[in-house]
């Protein structure tokens, strides 16, 4: 039987970089939501393991062999054939590739009667897996192990706006000044609305977007048109950037923002999207 999972975008609303580990990596304290747009992946029985991408954005993914889709099915120990639809920007701070491995996990754990992988070896897929595993807000630890529990968050909408400027990861934490940031507060209080959200937000940080913009200052503009759109109640980068966010409390306002946004920007990839909320 053929299985589709959507990889919905992943958001980091704060993204504070709070140390270094030994081995390189940086420990993150991160409130993390995800978006109603994103990539969407189908996978069938088959005696061999393959990849197909189709989509909008399947024309930035060329060298297919290192598709974190591929490491997700072997992970699986699992052979399929697997259809990848690309919506989603490549190397953008909202974790399309970890959507999509932790989609195929989720895919080919009901394709094949399976339990999911272990933590350590989710984890070992990427950063990001583990988060877009548990695909509901939550406030992410650690490297990106730690899943932490979060009060409900209110309906919101985001705008979400790419410059298509590709930016690696590692580049950005590289060029980040310091490790050793404050992070959030103990508890992320009860958010009772959209303008209480927006406000815990701004009081927060993405310590990643300095050093995002003095490798990409587009994402200045980005952000700066964001903020710019009536409705538009906080605007920040996700991730390590260069895709930026908007917080609305309308889906009207939101839709319009992006109108005005692709209009004056038409080369710009832009998305407007609920948060997605924990499924009950
Ligand atoms: C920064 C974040 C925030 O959610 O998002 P994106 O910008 O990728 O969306 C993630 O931590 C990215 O996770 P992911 O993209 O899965 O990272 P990985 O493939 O595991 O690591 C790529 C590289 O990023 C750096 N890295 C990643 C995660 C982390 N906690 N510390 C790091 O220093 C390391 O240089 C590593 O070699
Ligand atoms: N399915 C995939 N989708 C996106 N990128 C992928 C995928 N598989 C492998 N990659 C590689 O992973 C890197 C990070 O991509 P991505 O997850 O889109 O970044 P980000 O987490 O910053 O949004 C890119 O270099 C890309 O080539």
């Amino acid at each position: 039987m053929a299985e589709t999972d959507f990889a919905p975008a992943k958001i980091n609303l704060t993204l504070h970089v709070t140390g270094r580990r030994a081995d390189g990596y940086h420990l993150l304290d991160s409130l993390v939501v995800f978006a109603g747009v994103g990539d969407r992946v189908t996978v069938e029985p088959d005696a061999a393991l393959s990849l197909a991408v189709t989509g909008p954005m399947a024309a930035g993914l060329s060298g297919e062999g290192d598709n974190l889709v591929l490491h997700a099915a072997r992970a699986m120990g699992v052979t399929a054939r697997i259809v990848l639809d690309k919506h989603l920007p490549v190397s953008s701070g909202i974790g399309g590739g970890s959507a999509d491995a932790a989609a195929t996990l989720r895919a080919l754990a009901r394709m094949a009667g399976r339990a999911l992988p272990e933590a350590g070896a989710v984890l070992a897929l990427g950063a990001d897996v583990p988060v877009c595993l548990a695909g509901r807000p939550v406030r992410m630890t650690g490297i990106g192990e730690g899943l932490g529990a979060v009060p409900a968050l209110p309906a919101a909408w985001l705008v979400l706006v790419n410059p298509r400027v590709g930016v690696s990861t590692p580049a950005v934490f590289k060029a980040l000044a310091r490790a050793d940031n404050a992070p959030m507060p103990r508890e992320v209080p009860r958010l009772r609305g959209v303008a209480e959200l927006a406000a815990f937000v701004q009081m927060q940080r993405n310590d990643l977007e300095a050093p995002a913009m003095a490798l990409q200052p587009v994402i200045g503009r980005v952000k700066a048109a964001l903020s710019a759109q009536a409705g538009c109640m906080v605007a920040r980068m996700s991730g390590s950037g260069a895709t930026c966010f908007g917080l609305f409390a309308d889906p009207l306002a939101a839709s319009a923002a992006a109108r005005a946004i692709r209009a004056a920007e038409p080369e710009w990839w832009v998305a407007d999207a609920p948060v997605l909320q924990p499924q009950s």
